[in-house]
């Protein structure tokens, strides 16, 4: 099958590209030495929560597995390939390697988190064990859309417990980076637990709810404030939102109140007024009060205005009846952590023999320390309830809910911290499912709904302290006590050999 990525117009839009030239050179070393069809795995993870969570909910990763999809090398790739140089002005990419990659095409096997869960540090959240160049290839792509889009998701998580049944309205294209930022973050947000977008393009692309109000500009394009509101009234009766806050807010309400009279007179109900600026807990009890008084009960108060989760908490505990809350910046930009630091880093490798190679990262950081092996995650319950994740080498050790009378999870950074889980009454999954079998396709295309729900249904899971936006309690995910003397003992093997890599003779595939 040719795969190629066009727009409607018939024009490339080829991504190749769109990676770090290290990857590129290094998969032409591998190339070169014989080693780009070497069995490897690597493990896509993060190290740190964001936003002083304990956790991260996955995005992306459907975004991902499209790219993937398409992902090939068009002619001008490769022509622009063939126009780079190193040192001495002497070609960077060999006539060889450009027409290896002409023909290449994804080979391997990757299994995923679905997106919607919730993961704790160094689980994997995605896993791919191909051909080590084609591994190496999809590693920017892989870390920039899901590193994004998990940002994104878990932001709008809190937000989500923030907001507690409120609604949630996520209003941040015009401030995301890029149309194409703003696309992935609108997807991103709606898994993560937002309710609707303002962006039209991913209410298409992914059947996401589109709503909206109107923008200061309609009222400003008025001779007075009643006239725009009574214009957009008639426009949209059964849709009408008012702005009030352009001019005055309490004479605002009062406008829009006298509107809602005249939709009345039509059959129709003022559905809300939105209030984007002053002491939004004082105008929404005012607007409250005026709105009750002459009998627009059910009219609702939607607030916008550089919200995010932390001004949710707060406009809540002073007893703001706000009904809707619309987030654009600080949900779609991350304001306050730019960036998720998920890693993808090789876990094992074939070597001349064809026997998998375990091989771990050392770093005097015990966080940094990668894990070797081809891991999962398994996620035990209780009652519906998490209690505990348990990090396991699937190719050297049996699942560890299958294996004894109870659990060891040891924290992988203080291995002193240790939970132990009995086993009776527990119900334990794996976090990984398919996504590719031999460079096909075979996961990941649920709908953006559905991943949504299973992260309310994740979020429900887990005990409220663990998704306490302040100072979260910790949740018990670790490795197994088999992982962790294997992850020791080639540390230890590591440092003795100077850092290098580190062989064994473990032969299992
Ligand atoms: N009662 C409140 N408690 C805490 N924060 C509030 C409260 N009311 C409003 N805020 C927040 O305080 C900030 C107010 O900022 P600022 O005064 O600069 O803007 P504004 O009132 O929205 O006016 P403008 O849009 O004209 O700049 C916003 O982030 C808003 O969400
Ligand atoms: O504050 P955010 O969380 O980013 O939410 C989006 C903001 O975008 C709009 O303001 P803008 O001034 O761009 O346009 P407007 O004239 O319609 O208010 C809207 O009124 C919100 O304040
Ligand atoms: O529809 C709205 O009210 C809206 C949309 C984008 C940004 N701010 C508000």
């Amino acid at each position: 099958m040719e795969r190629r990525a066009q727009t409607q117009d018939g024009e490339n839009v080829s991504r190749a590209l769109a990676t770090d030239l290290y990857q590129l050179t290094m998969a032409q070393g591998y190339f070169a030495t014989g080693m780009a069809d070497r069995a490897s795995i690597f493990h896509m993870f993060y190290r740190s929560p964001p936003f002083g969570g304990r956790y991260v909910v996955a995005a992306g990763i459907g975004s991902f597995s499209e790219w993937l999809e398409t992902f090939c090398f068009s002619k001008d790739d490769l022509a622009f390939l063939a126009t780079l140089s190193g040192a001495g002005g002497r070609p960077l990419f060999s006539r060889s390697f450009l027409d290896y990659l002409a023909r290449w095409r994804f080979r391997g096997s990757i299994d995923a988190i679905p997106e919607g869960t919730i993961v704790f540090p160094h689980q994997p959240m995605v896993r791919v064990r191909a051909p080590l160049l084609d591994a190496q290839l999809i590693e920017t792509p892989l870390l920039a859309i899901v590193n994004h889009q998990s940002l994104i998701a878990t932001k709008a998580s809190r937000v989500r417990l923030a907001a507690g049944d409120d609604e949630v309205l996520e209003f941040g294209l015009r401030r995301a980076p890029g149309l194409e930022g703003g696309l992935a973050a609108s997807r991103a947000a709606y898994i993560g637990g937002v309710d609707a977008t303002s962006n039209v393009l991913a209410a298409q692309r992914f059947s996401i709810p589109a709503r909206g109000t109107h923008a200061h500009s309609w009222v400003l394009a008025f001779a007075d404030e009643q006239e725009a509101f009574l214009a957009y009234a008639e426009l949209f009766p059964h849709n009408s939102v008012l702005l009030v806050d352009t001019y005055e807010t309490v004479r605002g309400v009062r406008n829009a109140i006298a509107v809602g009279r005249r939709l009345r007179q039509q059959g129709a109900e003022l559905l809300g007024i939105r209030l984007d600026s002053g002491d939004l807990a004082y105008l929404a009890g005012e607007a409250r009060k005026l709105l009750d008084e002459a009998g627009f009960t059910a009219t609702k108060i939607v607030a916008s205005g550089d919200l995010d989760e932390h001004l949710l908490c707060s406009l809540k505990s002073q007893g703001a009846p706000i009904d809707v809350w619309g987030v654009g910046t600080k949900l779609v930009t991350a304001f306050d952590e730019p960036a998720l630091g998920g890693v993808y880093k090789l876990a094992a490798v074939d070597d001349e023999q064809g026997r998998l190679m375990e091989r771990m990262k050392i770093c005097d950081q015990p966080e940094k320390t990668s894990i070797p092996g081809c891991l999962d995650t398994v996620r035990l319950k209780r009652d519906g309830f998490c209690v505990g994740d348990c990090i396991f080498d699937t190719l050297s050790e049996s699942r560890p809910d299958r294996d004894g009378g109870a659990v060891n999870i040891i924290s992988v950074t203080h291995p002193w911290q240790n939970k132990r889980v009995t086993l009776a009454g527990i119900s334990g999954s794996l976090l990984l499912e398919p996504l590719f079998v031999d460079g096909q396709r075979v996961g990941g295309n649920e709908s953006v709904a559905a991943m949504r729900q299973r992260t309310l249904d994740g979020l429900a899971g887990f005990d409220r302290t663990i998704l306490r936006l302040l100072n979260p309690h910790s949740y018990p995910a670790g490795l197994s006590e088999k992982l962790y003397q294997r992850r020791e003992t080639l540390r230890a093997a590591g440092l003795a050999a100077n850092r290098h890599g580190l062989p064994n003779d473990r032969t299992a595939r």
